[in-house]
């Protein structure tokens, strides 16, 4: 089951991500009334990377329970372990370093870099998968993952989504929570990366997109094009999905004007 799109426009990029990270420590504490653990996804990418940022700036960071919170990634670049570009990498200099002992090390959930046991990205995603099948809620459903409660998406220009590119064979696998990714056409090649199946077990999927080069592809995925051609509109949630975008993302949309004041 999937809920319809939700957008909301904020001025900036650097306001995009600040309020993001505000709606996302809220998510997480309201999400902590209902259930324990609970499970959030992380992104890579310049605005997904800014909000954790945020995140670590804020002082509602203290009313959430990291002790209760596991930490998954949408998509990792198959890089050595520490790379700088690594999402993994990024991740922890913007905010998981600083939660330091609050957020046991057992709930980081990183993809396996390249390594004797997961030497190729297919060895890293079936790794993957394995993780993702222990904590797999609910009980009994037959899925696969758990049922995360927030999963952040970036998005490039091109409409790709985690490392799920246009055109790429990527985009259709059915049977797998994860895949190994080759020929990314954005660097590095080699990648490895939840499927859209695995996504679109979230309860809420958040997109968070800023800037004037991705325009086309927000208007072209909110006017749900084939995920072929923007793997965007394929990122749904089971009871929201969400666009987080700035005035210069929005630029191909056809938005209803605001009201005007009384
Ligand atoms: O390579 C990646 O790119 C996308 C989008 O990045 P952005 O810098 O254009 O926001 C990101 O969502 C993904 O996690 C990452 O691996």
């Amino acid at each position: 089951m999937t809920a319809p799109r939700d957008v909301v426009v904020h001025p900036d990029a650097e306001v995009l991500a600040a309020a993001t990270a505000a709606r996302l420590l809220t998510a997480l504490v309201d999400a902590q009334c209902h259930r324990s653990p609970v499970h959030l996804v992380l992104t890579g990418g310049t605005v997904g990377i800014k909000v954790l940022e945020h995140v670590a700036q804020s002082p509602v960071r203290a009313a959430v329970d990291w002790s209760g919170v596991h930490v998954w990634w949408g998509d990792e670049r198959f890089l050595p372990d520490g790379h700088a570009d690594r999402n993994e990498t990024q991740a922890r200099a913007a905010l998981l370093d600083a939660l330091g002992d609050e957020l046991p090390a057992a709930h980081l959930h990183p993809m396996a870099p390249p390594s004797e046991a997961t030497p190729t990205p297919e060895a890293s995603a079936a790794a993957y998968a394995a993780e993702l099948a222990a904590f797999a809620t609910p009980e009994g459903s037959g899925s696969s993952v758990p049922a995360f409660d927030v999963l952040l998406l970036g998005m490039g220009p091109d409409g790709h989504v985690a490392s799920l590119f246009p055109g790429h064979p990527a985009l259709t696998v059915a049977d797998a929570s994860t895949v190994g990714v080759h020929g990314s056409p954005k660097p590095p090649p080699e990648r490895v990366s939840l499927t859209f199946e695995a996504i679109r077990r979230a309860r809420e999927v958040w997109v968070v997109a800023a800037g004037a080069e991705k325009a086309a592809a927000v208007a072209s995925a909110l006017a749900s094009a084939p995920v072929e051609v923007t793997p965007a509109a394929g990122a749904l949630g089971t009871t929201r999905t969400l666009w987080l975008l700035d005035v210069a993302a929005t630029g191909a949309l056809d938005l209803p004007e605001s009201a005007p004041p009384a």
